[in-house]
């Protein structure tokens, strides 16, 4: 409310008060009381009581407005708008809005309170539940056999070196370092768990002289160095078993000697090595005997252990194929070699014989002159002769190459004849 508008309607009571003191001595019962009372004294009281009505009436007008500000205020509230009095006739006053007055919120304490008569004033104690300290300490449990499954594992990985084995076939297999690599890969896989739902059998496939019976021979002594000389059995079909009329019977004893050596490792918790050189003359017997031992799924000693088969079947898809890509193969793309040979071998071996279902399939490639100079040099060295460059180039070069594709040149004969050479020196 403006300050005029009470102004005007305090001087408006003013001059309503004014016209109103003869009417009041009037009632009062004196007819000229002016004429008994002394003039000043009379004018004195009556402005007295003047300011005392004024501000009665002045009192009554600020409580009506109040009332009619708080009932429109709720009328407002009640209808969802705002409470407004829009004047009837346009003026070019504001309208006013009637002040509602705002609930103070009330502050929380945040102090506690205890009740009291307790024994001290502080907080209780929160229970944990024992549910809790039995979670933790399965998590302790679950940690601990984990951490022991995991060192157990590295001790069998460890137990059998395999990288020392890998770092020997590195050093000493000349020109197949993809086959190597496949190979350290399946016995790291095969050997990194305990638990087996087959054995391990890879058979390793290649051209004459390319390192197959080298590569088997630097397993069986790797693994004669770990496992004893007990559970490694090198076989070779030729020596072993060279008359087929004593095929059935070769095949008993092998089947007996393998139920042996797998027991007697099971016993020692060791997985033992079958290599088996030359398959490619394994009489189908043999063959039927070994497969039967393969896919068994009796007994536990059966599937802790890895067979090696090395031969030469296939060999003619591989020269082929390595001639006519020569130029896309490099040392660093065995995986393709691996990866477009396996199907066309997988074809041929298993039509040769199902024993190969169950085989992981490794291919030796065709070795370069580069290669068969490496396998002079060592020979030479190994025989104590002085290791001239000149000769072993000029031994190299009586080997018999493929014509050269692409740059390189390719053994015929691998490092076959290498020791022969070297022997003649
Ligand atoms: N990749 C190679 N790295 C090192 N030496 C090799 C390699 N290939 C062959 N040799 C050497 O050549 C000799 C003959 O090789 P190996 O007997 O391994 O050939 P192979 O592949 O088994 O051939 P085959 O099928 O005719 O028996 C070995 O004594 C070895 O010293």
């Amino acid at each position: 409310m403006s300050d005029e508008s009470s102004s005007t309607s305090s001087s408006q009571l003013v001059e309503d008060f004014e016209g109103e003191p003869d009417e009041e001595v009037d009632s009062d019962g004196g007819k000229n009381q002016t004429g008994q009372r002394g003039p000043t004294a009379l004018s004195g009281f009556a402005s007295l009581r003047a300011v005392i009505r004024i501000k009665q009436k002045y009192q009554a007008m600020k409580l009506r407005r109040q009332e009619m500000a708080h009932s429109l205020a709720a009328a407002g509230s009640l209808a969802g708008a705002p409470g407004r009095t829009s004047p009837k006739i346009f003026t070019f006053e504001v309208p006013a809005f009637p002040s509602v007055p705002q609930k103070k919120k009330r502050r929380r304490k945040r102090r506690v309170l205890f009740p009291n008569g307790g024994p001290r004033k502080t907080m209780p104690k929160q229970e944990r539940s024992r549910a809790m300290y039995c979670l933790y300490l399965l998590f302790a449990i679950v940690f601990v056999q984990v951490y022991n499954a995991i060192e157990n594992l590295d001790d069998h990985v460890l137990r059998y070196d395999l990288e020392g084995l890998e770092k020997t076939l590195r050093r000493e297999v000349f020109g197949q370092q993809g086959a190597v690599e496949g190979l350290v890969h399946h016995l790291k896989d095969y050997l990194s768990t305990y638990v087996h739902n087959k054995p391990l059998v890879v058979s390793v496939h290649g051209p004459s002289g390319v390192g197959k019976s080298h590569l088997g021979r630097l397993l069986a002594g790797h693994f004669r160095s770990v496992v004893g000389d007990t559970l490694v059995l090198q076989y070779y079909v030729l020596h072993h078993c060279p008359q087929e009329a004593e095929a059935m019977q070769c095949a008993r004893n092998l089947s007996s000697l393998i139920s042996e050596m797998v027991e007697k490792a099971e016993e020692e918790e060791k997985i033992p090595l079958f290599i088996f050189d030359e398959a490619e003359h394994m009489h189908v017997e043999i063959l039927d005997v070994l497969l039967q031992l393969v896919a068994s799924k009796q007994s536990n000693e059966y599937l802790n252990a890895i067979y090696l088969f090395l031969s030469n079947l296939g060999h003619t898809h591989i020269t082929k194929h390595m001639l006519q890509n020569s130029s896309s193969i490099s040392s660093g793309r065995h995986g393709n070699l691996v990866k477009e040979l396996t199907p066309i071998l997988r074809n041929t071996l298993e039509k040769h014989h199902p024993l190969w279902t169950e085989a992981d399939i490794l291919p030796l490639g065709l070795l370069e002159k580069g290669h068969v100079m490496e396998c002079f040099l060592e020979e030479i060295t190994r025989e104590g002769f002085y290791p001239d460059h000149s000769n072993i180039e000029r031994l190299a070069g009586e080997i018999e190459y493929y014509p050269v594709v692409a740059g390189r040149e390719y053994s015929q004969s691998g490092c076959k004849q290498v020791v022969a050479k070297v022997n003649l020196l």
